[in-house]
């Protein structure tokens, strides 16, 4: 099996020329480069960051360049945020949204994307802005067919049926209309000025890559060839696109890798194979996968680390064999006891970060095409509003999406352990750079 098959001879990060000495992140073969140096990800998911930034309504700019300063404290030198988002009247979905109606866009909540991209700028760190989202918490694609196909926009946590969300779901890729308001909406962003700083999007180097979406998926487990090809196509073709838009920054899929490819490896690479893609992404959810309880930690902890380590491990190795770096830009656990309540331990989360920092960690300083890695995900100074953990409107934002309890899966600020934890292995990634 590929599992645990470490690489042969590691491919160790090319000495950068001076042409390397960009602002912006580039891919040099199998490694980021950025002002000279190699550069690797110890980074944040961040996704209501422009949330934050926003002048009014929603917006806490204070909290934001709070939540900005502890990051970059414990050596966080990248977010990974929301940067559009579509109205609809799915309970499970973030409000406001970037877009109210096709081509109606909020100009306020836009120009929070512009606060939370200067103020990264003024830190020296970076941002990775998905464009759209495979699932409902902020519309996502769900939406866009609700729009051009006249279907309801599906929410699985009330369907309670994954697979034919997904099924549904993936018919935004073939869906002319809906590719044509994403686009669209793509270029809105891709070319927009940033009306804090008057810089254009396109030639700002604190932004590091563009990502087609969260988690795009090519339908579910039983998805078809036929499915499987319009997903390969529509990475290849929205990535040129994008590209076409921006000769300055970066593009990436957002995939889970695998297990956003109907567990077909050859599905991950012939669609993460194209020139457009500069870089691969991968996440990793033991609990969402069911290979974790939180309820029998003890019982099923040996069998989800031996089975992350495998999926880390035989994805780097695709990486390898693909020549691309890839960054890990989601991983996460729950507090002790399956609980959300800030005031659980974080015991197990803490023991499951630190196994995946050091193998990341151990390949990156091998050589290997490691990148580096984004937590699931910061939540800060938020807090849960309510008994039973979910989100309202009006309530703060935190690193758990609105489709999920407001503490399942965030790192708050007083999760000390933790936050040590991060800030020892972002210094390892950190001392690898040169
Ligand atoms: O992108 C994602 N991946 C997993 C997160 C936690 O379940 C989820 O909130 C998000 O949709």
């Amino acid at each position: 099996a590929m599992a645990g098959l470490v690489s042969g001879a590691a491919s160790a990060a090319a000495p950068l020329s001076a042409a390397d000495k960009s602002e912006f992140v580039t891919v040099k073969k199998t490694h980021f480069a950025r002002k000279g140096k190699t550069y690797y990800i110890a980074g944040a998911n961040f996704w209501y960051g422009g949330y934050l930034g926003s002048p009014s309504g929603v917006g806490e700019r204070a909290r934001l360049r709070k939540e900005l300063d502890t990051m970059k404290a414990i050596g966080i030198n990248n977010v990974r945020v929301l940067a559009v988002s579509e109205k609809t009247d799915m309970t499970s979905a973030v409000r406001p949204a970037t877009t109210n109606a096709p081509g109606k866009y909020d100009e306020d909540l836009l120009a929070g994307l512009d606060f939370l991209v200067d103020e990264l700028g003024k830190r020296d760190m970076t941002v990775v802005l998905y464009l759209n989202n495979f699932w409902q918490w902020s519309g996502g694609m769900t939406q866009y067919l609700n729009w051009f196909e006249g279907t309801p926009a599906l929410d699985p946590n009330v369907t309670k049926d994954y697979d034919d969300y997904m099924a549904k779901t993936a018919r935004f890729y073939a869906n002319k209309d809906a590719q044509k308001e994403y686009r669209d909406t793509i270029r809105k962003i891709v070319h927009r000025v940033n009306t804090i700083n008057g810089k254009p999007y396109r030639d700002d180097p604190a932004i590091m890559s563009w990502q087609l979406a969260n988690e795009p998926r090519p339908g579910n487990g039983k998805a078809s060839a036929k499915e499987k090809a319009i997903y390969t196509t529509w990475i290849a073709e929205t990535a040129k696109y994008i590209h076409e838009l921006d000769k300055n920054h970066l593009v990436s899929s957002g995939s889970e890798g695998l297990a956003g490819s109907a567990q077909d490896a050859r599905l991950f690479m012939a669609s993460h194979s194209t020139k457009h893609i500069d870089y691969l992404t991968y996440h990793l959810w033991p609990k969402n996968w069911g290979w974790f309880d939180s309820r029998k930690p003890v019982q099923s902890w040996d069998g989800a680390i031996a089975k992350s380590r495998d999926y880390l491990n035989s994805h780097i190795d695709m990486a390898k064999t693909l020549g691309k770096p890839i960054v890990l830009e989601e991983f996460g656990l729950d507090r002790d006891g399956a609980s959300f309540d800030i005031k659980a331990g974080t015991k197990i989360r803490d023991r499951f970060y630190g196994e995946i920092f050091e193998l990341i960690g151990r390949r990156a300083a091998a050589g290997d095409p490691v990148a580096g890695w984004n937590f699931w995900a910061w939540g800060g100074a938020g807090r849960a509003a309510n008994a039973d953990y979910w989100w309202k409107q009006g309530n703060d934002f935190m690193g758990d999406p609105p489709q999920e309890e407001q503490g399942l899966y965030s790192v708050f600020d007083t999760d000390a352990s933790s936050l040590a934890l991060i800030k020892g292995h972002a210094g390892k990634l950190r001392s690898l750079q040169k």
